[in-house]
């Protein structure tokens, strides 16, 4: 039995996100091409005498510290796949991950409280059950262990890992306030029926992944990917960028402020608010995300790197 556990676990982007029509369990099919990206939540798990929640960070106030809490809901999962009572630890969930931002924040705490209960209990999950517990907790979640880049089919959850050649360079200007993904969801299923082309899965086609976008991936070839991810007249790779649009008008002005500050291509992160951008190095990141921040178009930005790698022990 060890006394602390320490687990960090990256953010993802979604650099394809091809939505499906609604199924009738109430999800929609995807081709979901994430990327986990350089921004990090940590957890840390160790004894209590029940289960408690904490939270750090600069959005920590937005974070349920109850039941609802995804890494509450993760500890007990893990503790009933085991048959161990309720789960008597305290996990301290650093964010650093924004809050409802489309980046899989409360996905990554709950794959970081599995892995970080794993070791404290000793109860040593093999890899494909811990896999199959994330996907109980959320479609986001077997990503969030994984990392790097893989392909999400069904409704994201069911995971082929991907190849990248090379190190991606992004920034992500997070917004004031968060989107909540079911709604998004809704309203893409609105705008569909809306446009007249309906938003069920006999409407709309199976949704499929872009071979210029993995290849651009495989390559590591920055220029390429961007002309996958956004092009002409508002065309994106994500299809629930329309609907974030749609609820948050103003992002339209963050995404404009991004490319006009020299980024290769923007996009808005899952379900949005947060906005990518993909730059051309380093130093393109750390200047675009001068200039978004200048801007007033956004609360922060942040430049990182991409892939990063899945939920990882650091003690
Ligand atoms: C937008 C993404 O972040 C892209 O990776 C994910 O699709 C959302 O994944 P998530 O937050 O883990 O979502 P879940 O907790 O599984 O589902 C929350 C809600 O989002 C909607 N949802 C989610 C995933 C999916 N493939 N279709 C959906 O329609 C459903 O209304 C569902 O009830
Ligand atoms: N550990 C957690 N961290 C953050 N939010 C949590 C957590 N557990 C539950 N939540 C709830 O989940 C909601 C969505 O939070 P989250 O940060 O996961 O959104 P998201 O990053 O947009 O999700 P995704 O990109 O997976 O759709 C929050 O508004 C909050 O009420």
């Amino acid at each position: 039995m060890t006394d602390t556990v320490t687990v960090r676990v990256p953010a993802k982007v979604n650099v394809q996100l091809a939505v499906g029509g609604l199924r009738p369990d109430g999800f929609h099919g995807l081709a979901n091409v994430f990327l986990a990206v350089g921004l990090h939540d940590e957890v840390t798990a160790s004894p209590a005498d029940v289960l408690r929640i904490g939270a750090t960070g600069p959005d920590a106030h937005q974070v349920p510290l109850d039941d609802t809490n995804l890494a509450a809901r993760a500890a007990r999962a893990l503790a009933a796949h085991h048959g161990l009572d309720a789960p008597a630890v305290h996990l301290g969930l650093r964010k650093d991950i924004p809050v409802a931002g489309g980046m899989a924040g409360g996905s990554a705490d709950a794959a970081g409280a599995l892995v970080a209960c794993d070791a404290l209990w000793g109860t040593r999950t093999p890899r494909g059950e811990l896999l199959a517990l994330c996907a109980e907790l959320g479609s986001d979640v077997p990503f969030s262990l994984l990392g790097g880049a893989a392909l999400g089919r069904g409704r994201g959850e069911l995971l082929t890992p991907l190849a990248v050649g090379g190190t991606f360079h992004w920034v992500f200007a997070v917004a004031d306030g968060g989107l909540s993904t079911p709604e998004v969801y809704r309203e893409c299923d609105r705008l569909r029926e809306a446009s007249g082309t309906g938003a069920t899965v006999a409407a709309v086609p199976e949704p499929e992944p872009s071979p210029a976008l993995l290849d651009a991936l495989r390559d590591g070839d920055a220029a390429a990917l961007a002309a996958s991810l956004a092009g002409p007249d508002g065309a994106s790779s994500n299809d629930l960028q329309p609907a974030a649009l749609s609820l948050r008008p103003a992002l339209a002005d963050t995404l404009k402020a991004g490319t006009s500050a020299g980024a290769l291509a923007g996009l808005v992160s899952g379900s949005g608010p947060t906005c990518a951008f993909l730059t051309e190095s380093a130093e393109s990141a750390a200047s675009v995300a001068e200039s978004l921040l200048a801007s007033g178009t956004c609360r922060t930005a942040r430049p990182t790197t991409a892939p990063a790698p899945g939920a990882t022990l650091l003690s």
